[in-house]
């Protein structure tokens, strides 16, 4: 489980050396939401809503000005490493090794996991089988194309059987059939099967979030303000179209 309370983050924005300092730019100002096992909660967002940046968050890649982020109830401040033992992060750019083959970006991560070299093979060859990476397992991640580069940051993120999963626009880049692999992918993850994990995807496509989702954060200028399920925020925005309902939600003085 992830319990995000009141968190908070600024950057400071860097202009021309001449120029005077800038303001700080507010990434994020308030996002609070529980994300549950066996459950899939999309972190919903127009461009620039902070997702990107709680989810670095989550990932323990930022540290927050403010606010608490407790996963399966361990601090994330008090105690760093018990929590990224607890968490896999699909960040957005993948972040795979390009001169390294897909089954080294996997053992090398299991490895900063403190996982020994044979239970890290085992659980890369594994995993390769379960995403069908089996055939590009030991070549350079160099060439690969988006989908098989999302499949190994997916193995990578998992070799160490969290709990709880974070995504960041896992389906950038994906075409329908790799998007459609991928969601099918997930919803074994949340099942029991799957290990009934705890899943957080951040996106800004409405049909991925109504296909995959049970529970939706709609974020907004670095706030949330709403959560809920598909048909709760459907219910809430009184609108029948959950694009209609996310706009409304989000922006709520915008003209239509
Ligand atoms: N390192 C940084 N330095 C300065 N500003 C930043 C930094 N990271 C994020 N921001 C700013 O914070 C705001 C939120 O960015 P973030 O990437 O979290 O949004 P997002 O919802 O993921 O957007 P997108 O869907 O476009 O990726 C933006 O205005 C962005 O310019």
């Amino acid at each position: 489980m992830i319990e995000v309370q009141r968190l908070a983050k600024s950057f400071a924005a860097s202009g021309r050396w001449w120029q005077p300092a800038a303001r700080p730019v507010r990434a994020v100002a308030d996002i609070g939401f529980t994300a549950h096992a066996g459950q899939i909660t999309g972190l919903l967002g127009a461009n620039g809503a902070g997702k990107t940046t709680t989810v670095r968050i989550l990932a323990g890649l930022v540290t927050p000005d403010s606010g608490r982020l407790l996963v399966d109830g361990i601090d994330v401040v008090a105690d760093p490493r018990a929590v990224l033992a607890r968490v896999g992060v699909l960040s957005d750019s993948r972040g795979l090794y390009p001169r390294l083959t897909a089954r080294e970006n996997i053992v090398y991560h299991a490895h900063l996991h403190g996982m020994r070299r044979d239970a890290a093979n085992a659980r890369a060859e594994l995993l390769a089988d379960r995403f069908e990476l089996t055939r590009v397992l030991d070549r350079a991640t160099a060439g690969f194309s988006q989908g098989e580069r999302m499949k190994t940051a997916l193995a990578r993120a998992l070799v160490h059987d969290p709990p709880n999963l974070v995504l960041d626009e896992p389906t950038n880049g994906l075409d329908v059939l790799a998007t459609r692999s991928l969601r099918e992918t997930l919803r074994w993850l949340r099942s029991p099967d799957g290990g009934a994990k705890c899943i957080v995807v951040s996106t800004h496509i409405m049909q991925e979030v109504e296909r995959l989702c049970d529970q939706v954060v709609v974020v907004a200028a670095g706030c949330t303000v709403a959560s809920g399920s598909v048909d709760e925020l459907l219910r809430r925005a009184g609108q029948t179209d959950f694009e209609e309902a996310f706009v409304k939600l989000a922006f709520p003085h915008a003209r239509r």
